[in-house]
């Protein structure tokens, strides 16, 4: 089985073309095997890219743990660089199936490469229930929680896949780690979260840092981006446009309006190719 190593700001993925070879039969220990640091490849989990009926390409993810997100904002912006890139869409806008619908992404191309990618992420869901998340509020907001002993205030936004936003002081400090785990398994998630904790540095600025539902600590994520550009939008605490620093990179974030899509745009990188043996 052929494989290429891409990452969108150090969140890294095993990205497996399934146009060419056929579908590896369980993505699910697929995924557990090839994201082992030591045992596989290493990564922060697997992404087939697969024929659609509706799009140049779908994309299904599966976490380290072996876990299926519905979507990945990192891992749509490398899927759009290898459609493109690998001729499989010579496009400058090329559309991707997901877990959130078909999404359109326009790309940045340089040599024949791309570089960077901006994407419709589609409106962010905000309606507790569909979240999902028994906290209280269309959309939960700033709501009161003690989780591991700390008294916590949770925005909860969904991008398609489930995010708890916590605005912090001082993000650098703040116990990811050791919060991390029991955010995402609280039950008021009753499928789990992924979680971000934000450092507002002025209106149009964050720095974040997240942990991701099934793969844990992560050098950025997109789709928690986005929900952190929402969660600055509902709170008040920043406007429709920002750049956000993530531990791998910089994301720039847009919502125009409650009913608009979110715009995201960074980086898709693309580091080696290689073939699985299946140990
Ligand atoms: N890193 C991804 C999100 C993966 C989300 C996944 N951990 C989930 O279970 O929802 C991103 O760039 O959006």
């Amino acid at each position: 089985m052929k494989f290429t190593k891409m990452h969108g700001l150090g969140n890294d993925y095993v990205y497996v073309e399934t146009f060419s070879q056929p579908a590896p039969p369980d993505p699910s220990s697929l995924a557990r095997a090839v994201s082992d640091r030591h045992f596989g490849v290493g990564s922060d989990g697997l992404i087939l890219i697969m024929p659609s009926s509706k799009a140049d390409a779908r994309m299904r993810m599966f976490n380290a743990d072996g876990s299926e997100g519905e979507m990945c904002g990192n891992g749509v912006r490398c899927v759009a660089k290898y459609v493109h890139d690998h001729g499989l869409a010579r496009r400058p806008r090329v559309t991707i199936e997901t877990g959130r619908g078909v999404l359109t992404l326009d790309l940045t191309i340089e040599a024949g490469r791309t570089k960077l990618v901006r994407v419709d992420m589609g409106t962010p869901i905000l309606d507790s229930k569909a979240i999902p998340t028994t906290l209280p509020g269309d959309p939960p907001i700033d709501v009161p929680i003690e989780i591991g002993g700390k008294d916590l205030r949770l925005t909860a936004v969904s991008m398609g896949n489930p995010h708890a936003v916590l605005f912090v002081d001082d993000v650098r400090a703040f116990p990811l780690e050791a919060l991390g785990p029991l955010i995402e398994r609280h039950p008021t998630f009753p499928k789990r979260v992924n979680f971000h904790a934000v450092q507002v540095i002025s209106p149009n600025e964050v720095r974040m840092r997240t942990w991701e539902r099934g793969s844990g600590v992560t050098l950025a994520c997109g789709t928690g981006a986005c929900a952190v550009c929402v969660a600055g939008v509902l709170t008040g605490r920043t406007g429709p446009r920002i750049l956000a620093h993530l531990p791998g990179g910089d994301l720039e974030l847009e919502w125009p309006a409650r009913e608009a899509s979110v715009l995201m745009t960074g980086p898709a990188t693309e580091v080696f190719s290689g073939e699985w043996c299946g140990a």
